[in-house]
């Protein structure tokens, strides 16, 4: 079943915001049939709503359902005032004058939909206000009202002519004024009402959007800080009061510096300062002492918010917690530069080492030995005992080697069971020779695992820099060379560069 337009519950013009009452209903504009009256009523209600939409801006109306609301409300309603007007005046001319002018109510509504595309929704709006305005001042209240009133004159038993003679002469005087006097009230209406009610609520719409920043603010979980030029706090957020430990109240008026001492009194708080007041603006990362005493890394990006006359006005600083971050970045650091198994750093931070332990042994004019370690005998452990035991082996093997070292040099593990040993600051070659002598031995001590014991050996050959070259990549190379004549060497020994063979 087809639900008549005025029975429709929630109509989208329903759903345009509070509405002004621009033509407010008067009696005036009753025509005395009833049910003519009724629908009036809902078309100046359509009316008022689209004019108050005209002066709010609600942005979210469907122009296109709104036309087609009225245009379906208007269709069904002239269905009902042409029954009347054709059961009491079929042929009149008045009556076929008056079929047309709904004919181009229609026509009119819909030529300004076909150009709702074109216009922004506002104008589209204005223009079907402005015909509306026109439609209830010369429809509703001049041919409507004559009409309705030859219908009751008949209706009372006068004759056509009587009924259209009494209808003209009541139309003459009031009729006219009331029609001259909406007219006026729109141009006056539209022109300042309107506009007033735009202001207004575009002022609306500026503080919602301020209260919606406001919520973002107080709600944030970074620090937020305002400050004047001179560092004074003039404003916090609730985030910031708990990360200090103290209220509002407190902090307005007091210096930044001396709340955030960690943060910009320092040498680093004076740069970042003068920073954005050069430039406007500074973000990077900094040490913050949390009101627990401990310290963690975060992010502070300072602005400077400025006035119309580009005075400085404000500092507004945010400041968001990065500490897990950071550890995360370290420990993804970590992982990038060491052995998963053995925790040993890898060939990616050998490479590093290398080249700082070249530039010290440079500096100092220090011998530094590169050292090339493949393990005697573990394959077999493997073999034997399975890969686990095999990387219990490995680890074990590399804290021994650790512990065989100062804290300053380097083991690292490359691969399978090959590591390297970067020994500096030597004196001669003889000291590096004394100490491998001494971590062969450890090395070679049986390692008790859980229900077995094994034991492995070790080759290790040695470059010296900057004796045999002074070439990383070389140092690596000769090493290797040397370790590999250890091996042919029976193994379990230490081979210093050249090998005896080669050389
Ligand atoms: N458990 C374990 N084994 C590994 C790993 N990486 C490589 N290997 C094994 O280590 C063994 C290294 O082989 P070799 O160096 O020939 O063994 P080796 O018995 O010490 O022989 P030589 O060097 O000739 O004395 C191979 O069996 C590899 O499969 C690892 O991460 N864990």
């Amino acid at each position: 079943m087809t639900v008549p337009p005025h029975k429709r519950t929630m109509t989208t013009l329903d759903t345009l915001t509070a509405h002004t009452e621009i033509f407010p209903w008067s009696d005036n504009f009753a025509t005395g049939i009833d049910i003519v009256d009724e629908q009036h009523h809902k078309l100046v209600d359509l009316l008022n709503r689209l004019a108050s939409h005209m002066s709010c801006g609600a942005a979210e109306v469907e122009i296109y359902a709104v036309f087609d609301e009225l245009a379906d409300y208007t269709v069904y309603h002239f269905q009902t005032e042409e029954g009347i007007w054709n059961e009491f005046l079929p042929g009149d001319p008045l009556t076929l004058a008056h079929e047309r002018t709904h004919h181009d109510f229609v026509a009119e509504v819909l030529r300004v939909r076909s150009i709702a595309n074109v216009l922004s929704d506002e104008e589209s709006v204005e223009q079907i206000v402005s015909f509306l305005t026109n439609w209830l001042a010369f429809h509703i209240l001049e041919d409507d009202t004559h009409l309705a009133r030859i219908v009751i004159g008949l209706q009372k038993g006068l004759t056509l002519n009587q009924a259209t003679e009494a209808a003209s002469l009541l139309m003459k005087g009031a009729a006219h004024m009331l029609i001259q006097s909406v007219l006026k009230l729109y141009d006056n209406l539209s022109a300042r009402t309107m506009a007033l009610r735009r202001e207004i609520n575009q002022r609306r719409r500026a503080e919602e959007k301020l209260r919606l920043s406001n919520n973002i603010i107080e709600s944030s979980a970074d620090a937020i800080f305002v400050t004047t030029p001179e560092g004074l706090i003039t404003d916090v957020n609730p985030a910031f009061c708990q990360d200090v430990q103290r209220t509002r109240e407190e902090l307005l008026g007091q210096p930044i510096a001396e709340i955030k001492p960690g943060l910009l009194a320092s040498d680093k708080g004076m740069t970042v300062w003068n920073q954005a007041l050069q430039t406007g603006h500074w973000a990077g990362e900094l040490a913050n002492r949390r009101s627990d005493g401990e310290l963690e890394s975060v992010w502070l990006t300072l602005s400077i918010v400025r006035d119309d006359g580009l005075g400085t006005q404000h500092f507004v600083g945010v400041v968001s917690s990065i500490s897990q971050l950071v550890q995360r970045y370290h420990a993804l650091e970590a992982a990038a530069n060491h052995d998963a198994l053995t925790g040993l750093p890898n060939r990616r931070l050998l490479e590093d080492r290398l080249s700082q332990a070249v530039e010290r042994c440079k500096r100092n004019g220090t011998l530094l030995a590169v050292c090339l370690i493949d393990l005697d005998g573990f394959k077999p452990i493997n073999d034997t005992l399975g890969h686990d035991v095999g990387d219990q082996v490995l680890c074990v093997v590399g804290q021994r080697m650790s512990q065989a070292l100062r804290g300053a040099d380097t083991v690292a593990r490359l691969g399978g069971d090959e590591f390297v040993l970067l020994i500096g600051d030597l004196g001669a070659a003889h000291d590096a020779a004394r100490m491998l002598g001494r971590l062969l031995c450890d090395v070679s001590h049986p390692i008790d695992l859980d229900a077995q014991t094994v034991q492995v050996g070790a080759s290790i050959g040695v470059a010296l820099y900057p004796t045999h070259t002074t070439s990383m990549e070389e140092l690596l190379k000769f090493a290797d060379t040397a370790m590999y004549a250890a091996k042919a060497q029976g193994k379990g020994c230490l081979q210093f560069y050249p090998p005896a063979a080669a050389g």
